[in-house]
């Protein structure tokens, strides 16, 4: 039987906790020390039987939006049961908690919003951010997850509505690392939007005005991030979906400041690496024979060209050699040298030369001058990998990888079966989003969900468990690595690991992080030989504990 925990709350507030609620599974005996007698039906029922039903009352809803809902109010109600329903059912309930669901949650928030959960920070609060974030309840605070809401997936500025992303992220912090969820908080920083059906919207829940820039927003964020060292000196502060203009340079601004990490920069960058890494290994080639297209060149797109830049230079390769390997499009067509309003981390990977002939802005075109053998989407559009442009691709290249990466579901790129369709089954595939395994000529091809979930919640435990200064690129390496290696150990046709082993991932994930942090010197107090000892202390497990009761002191 596990540990007992000390309660101070009792009757109604005591059920309405969702941390410590336990339902029809408290005992006649806490029914009767935490005074809910009469507050509850009389059966006693295990957890067994609550996840049963409360799976049931799920499936029971019609689409993903419905059973999402169902989930959250589930969540807002009882933790242990939310989460022992996760443990069970992970894959059934990823893309209802996470990407596609939680894109349709966030679209429509507003509307389905219920009780509070998280931090809505507005810019009416500039000044008292601090006062916001002392209060007791947020004493055990390691883990901040914070957005701005003005790139969500690939559905663009949703403003506070936004923050279906930040708690759906801290869910899966938990159900695939085991971090505690006490210890998380997620945050959406309400700085306006301008999203015009939102600010035209009676129902919307944000801030009915502009978004701040310039200096406000700087001033504003700076404040935040000030805020949050002071009252948690020991914390990891995650930014999640800020869009490209501010992300990197936000990025750039506290990664040596605080203990921080862009998980669209770099946890997307890290398994698209892992992914790729496995890829060209499976085809018995180097990175120095790939070339490498990469459609959108915001925060997902640089970051992944950035660290796979790293691999090249790994890999043996001047940083020369490997730029030139690189073709990143944006809206203005191929990135080049001189062009007004690049971004810097679009400047390193800007070309010197043009296409000819239209391919600049013409991706078919562009394709077939490039020849790529890798081909990447991170544009938000859906549709935009046309079968004329990747029956090209194969034209050139026998196994060509193919990454439309964009999420949710309904922004992807192209569709994997189309795909297939359009090279005969040769191409290999990572999607952003979940797909089921497809039948192509009498085979099953199972399609690899390339999405940071593989890694943020590894790199956030371990990153935690040793004390880490901060997350250096070659963390986000390791972390690449340790994919790759669990992928190998496993029998399985694809590139990463099954879905199925994503804890196991995520463990490796925080061991390999971990050492890496200690051989930069990054974490000075840390032992390795306490590793497990401190992933055990951040780590929790959706059961029931006997409760004692002790007055808040
Ligand atoms: O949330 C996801 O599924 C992956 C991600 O970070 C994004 O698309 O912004
Ligand atoms: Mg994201």
């Amino acid at each position: 039987m596990s540990s007992p925990l000390t309660v101070s709350l009792t009757g109604q507030a005591l059920l309405d906790s969702p941390f410590f609620n336990k339902g029809l599974a408290f005992t006649k005996q806490e029914r009767d020390i935490f005074h809910l007698n009469g507050l509850l039906p009389s059966s006693e029922h295990d957890l067994e039987i609550q996840v049963s039903n409360a799976y049931e009352s799920i499936m029971r809803q019609e689409g993903n939006l419905n059973r999402h809902v169902t989930l959250r109010a589930l969540q807002d109600e009882n933790e242990t049961v939310f989460y022992a329903l996760l443990d069970k059912y992970l894959i059934e309930m990823m893309p209802l908690v996470y990407t596609p669901g939680v894109g349709e949650a966030c679209l429509n928030f507003s509307k389905i919003y219920q009780r509070p959960r998280g931090l809505y920070i507005t810019a009416e609060h500039k000044g008292r951010i601090s006062q916001i974030l002392a209060s007791p309840d947020y004493d055990n605070i390691r883990m901040v997850i914070v957005t701005d809401g003005e790139r969500i997936l690939g559905l663009g500025d949703l403003g506070a509505n936004g923050m279906g992303i930040p708690i759906g992220k801290l869910s899966l912090y938990t159900a695939c690392s085991g971090l505690n969820p006490s210890y998380m908080l997620p945050v959406t920083l309400d700085v306006g939007t301008e999203n015009e059906a939102l600010l035209n919207d009676p129902h919307y829940i944000g801030l009915k005005q502009r978004r701040l820039r310039g200096k406000a927003y700087d001033e504003f964020i700076d404040e935040f991030v000030k805020a949050v060292q002071k009252r948690w000196p020991n914390s990891l502060l995650h930014w999640e979906d800020f869009a490209g203009r501010n992300a990197a340079p936000l990025l750039q601004r506290y990664r040596d400041q605080i203990l921080s990490f862009n998980d669209d920069i770099q946890g997307t960058a890290s398994i698209a690496n892992a992914a790729i890494l496995a890829g060209i290994a499976k085809k018995k080639e180097t990175l120095s024979q790939q070339r490498i297209v990469i459609i959108g060149g915001g925060s997902a797109g640089c970051g992944i060209a950035y660290q796979l830049l790293q691999a090249c230079i790994a890999e043996g390769l001047s940083q020369k050699e490997a730029l030139n390997l690189f073709y990143i499009f944006d809206r203005p067509g191929l990135l080049l040298q001189g062009m007004d309003d690049l971004t810097e981390a679009q400047q390193l990977f800007a070309r010197p030369d043009a296409l000819t002939d239209g391919g600049n802005t013409d991706l078919t075109k562009a394709i077939n001058q490039i020849r790529p053998t890798i081909l990447i989407g991170v544009s938000g559009q859906a549709g935009l990998f046309t079968k004329d442009m990747i029956t090209s691709m194969a034209h050139y290249c026998e196994n060509p990888l193919i990454f439309p990466l964009s999420n949710p579901t309904s922004h992807i790129e192209a569709r994997p079966e189309d795909i297939l369709a359009w090279t005969k089954g040769k191409a290999i595939i990572g999607t952003g989003s979940p797909f089921l395994p497809i039948e192509f000529d009498g085979k099953i091809i199972k399609i690899d969900q390339t999405n940071n979930a593989y890694i943020f919640p590894g790199l956030g435990l371990g990153a935690l468990a040793c004390q880490a200064q901060k997350i250096s690129d070659n963390m986000l390496m390791a972390a690449a690595k340790a994919v790759v290696s669990c992928s190998a150990s496993q029998e399985h046709d694809g590139l990463l690991p099954p879905l199925s082993a994503i804890k196991d991932v995520a463990h490796k994930v925080a061991r390999f992080v971990a050492l890496q942090a200690k051989e930069e010197g990054l974490c000075p107090d840390f032992d390795e030989t306490s590793l497990e000892e401190n992933i055990a202390s951040l780590s929790w497990e959706p059961v029931y504990r006997p409760y004692h009761f002790a007055p808040k002191a």
